[in-house]
């Protein structure tokens, strides 16, 4: 898929990551939107970007991914404004093992949503022009942390669902690609919440095991995940792919043995 001219929607694109994304679809001539909860950020983000590449390419809308009705809203606000959908990124996540049920509803039950909005807006089942999904995982579901239980589970989860859905989009003849992305340590702030009880519990006392960690695998930039996103958008042989990006392997890709049956 070539970029320009294309319609992005990315969650969480305020800051970190999604932002490093943002910038590099605006780069490349799409139209994007925003979706974030937090406004302050969007906003700084969107005067910045629109001082860049100019007014009329990019919107923000201040929405929290876990309200389906707002998202619903989002996705349909893009249409609207943008006339079409071509590239979902569901990117949106924290970490917080205290308040797990939360992380839960952001990191996986939000890119289920995402991605099922997604496909009424792309999907040749609903008479639309096809398009490519991203949902954005984590090394955590390869190489884990035993202070991360439920953001492990849900990190798993996206690539499952992920996957799944990758072979419902051939089967179902979609005409939507859908992959999952699966970074190591990347220099944002999610980073500094291991250093705090309010996102993890009980576990922020092994906040040190996180540091040697992160010595020891190194941390990624967020532009260089963004360079990951933009070959799971253009690359049309890509469906049901796990990207992996790390800092020892820079990008490839996760091997699953074939099914039996
Ligand atoms: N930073 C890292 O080391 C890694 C991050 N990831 C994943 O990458 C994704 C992006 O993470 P980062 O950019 O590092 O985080 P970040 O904390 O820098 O940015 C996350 C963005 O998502 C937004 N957000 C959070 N909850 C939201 C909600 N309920 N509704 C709408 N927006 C919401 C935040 O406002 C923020 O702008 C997450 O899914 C994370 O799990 C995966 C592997 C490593
Ligand atoms: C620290 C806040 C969590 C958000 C960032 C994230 O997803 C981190 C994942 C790490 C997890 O906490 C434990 C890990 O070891 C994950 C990173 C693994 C990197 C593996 C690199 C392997 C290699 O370079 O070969």
């Amino acid at each position: 898929m070539a970029v320009n001219g294309k319609v992005a929607l990315v969650t969480g694109g305020a800051q970190g990551i999604g932002r490093a994304v943002v910038r590099t679809l605006l780069q490349n001539s799409a139209k994007v939107t925003v979706v974030d909860m937090n406004k302050d950020s969007g906003e700084g983000s969107k005067t910045e970007l629109d001082k860049e590449f100019g007014e009329g390419n990019l919107a923000f809308i201040q929405c929290d991914v876990r309200d389906g009705a707002a998202l619903r809203d989002a996705f349909q606000k893009t249409v609207d404004k943008f006339g079409h959908l071509d590239i979902v990124i569901n990117n949106a996540g924290i970490n917080n093992e205290k308040n797990w049920e939360k992380m839960i509803e952001v990191n996986l039950t939000s890119v289920i949503k995402g991605t099922y909005l997604a496909l009424e807006h792309m999907s040749k089942e609903h008479g639309k022009q096809g398009g490519t999904i991203i949902n954005v995982s984590s090394m955590a579901a390869f190489l884990h942390s035993p202070h991360q239980p439920v953001y492990t589970a849900t990190k798993h989860g996206v690539i499952g669902f992920t996957r799944v859905m990758a072979d419902a989009s051939i089967r179902g003849d979609y005409g939507v690609r859908i992959n999952a992305l699966c970074p190591g340590f990347v220099d944002t702030p999610l980073l500094q919440s291991v250093e705090l009880e309010d996102n993890m519990g009980k576990f922020v006392k092994f906040k040190d095991d996180f540091k040697h960690s992160m010595n020891k695998f190194g941390v990624l930039q967020p532009s260089f995940i963004a360079e990951g996103m933009m070959r799971l958008v253009t690359d049309s042989g890509l469906n049901g792919a796990v990207m992996k990006i790390t800092c020892s392997k820079g990008i490839h890709f996760h091997t699953y043995e074939p099914m039996s049956v």
